[in-house]
């Protein structure tokens, strides 16, 4: 079978918390990058950007999270706060993946959100391709603008999927997936 369909047929993401070391290194994020920006996208407007969680940069975005969470929660306990303080820290490389959409005279937003998916899957599917496992997250620091003010986004950004690369020991088990007779009609 064709490598890249074999690829796509098996892929599956792993708990971010199952995601070690050794990351990509320098070579191999460049080329997850430059992957991510290889996708359709109506109107060539690159409607998005990429921020680089590693090393140090985790930490820092992690007590960012932390902070921001205690200030939404002043009652949170310690737990949850040394959780939130290591969410960037888990995996040896996060992609943040930024929607930078907004109104253009053709080009519906809509179009221009879906095109940052694209460069979540293209990422995700680079890194795998490349040996690694993944896992495509958001959860509330994705929808949180303390948060997000506070790692450089501007108030009209979105966060379209923080990606948490690594290496996994082993392959998880595949989940149910959709019968196609629920979900293809012919016309
Ligand atoms: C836009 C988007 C956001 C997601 N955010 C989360 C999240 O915050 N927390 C979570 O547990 N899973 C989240 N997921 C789901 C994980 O990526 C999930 O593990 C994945 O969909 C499993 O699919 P797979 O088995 O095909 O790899 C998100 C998925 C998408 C597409």
């Amino acid at each position: 079978m064709n490598e890249t369909i074999k690829l796509l047929k098996v892929r599956r993401s792993a708990p971010a918390a199952n995601l070690r070391h050794p990351g990509p290194d320098a070579r191999e994020l460049q080329t997850l990058l430059e992957i991510a920006s290889r996708v359709p996208d109506h109107g060539k407007l690159a409607p998005w950007r990429f921020i680089v969680f590693q090393g140090e940069g985790r930490d820092r975005a992690g007590k960012i999270a932390a902070d921001a969470y205690l200030e939404g929660n002043p009652d949170a306990d310690a737990r949850r706060l040394e959780a939130e303080s290591k969410r960037f820290s888990l995996a040896p490389l996060v992609i943040g993946v930024v929607s930078t959409a907004s109104a253009h005279e053709k080009i519906p937003e809509w179009e221009q959100m879906l095109s940052a998916g694209a460069v979540c899957m293209n990422i995700i599917v680079a890194a795998n391709a490349l040996g690694f496992s993944s896992v495509w997250l958001t959860e509330w620091c994705a929808y949180d603008r303390t948060f997000l003010g506070r790692i450089g986004l501007a108030d009209a950004e979105r966060i379209a999927g923080f990606i948490h690369i690594g290496r996994v020991e082993a392959a998880r088990e595949d989940r149910p997936r959709p019968a196609l007779g629920d979900i293809v009609t012919e016309f």
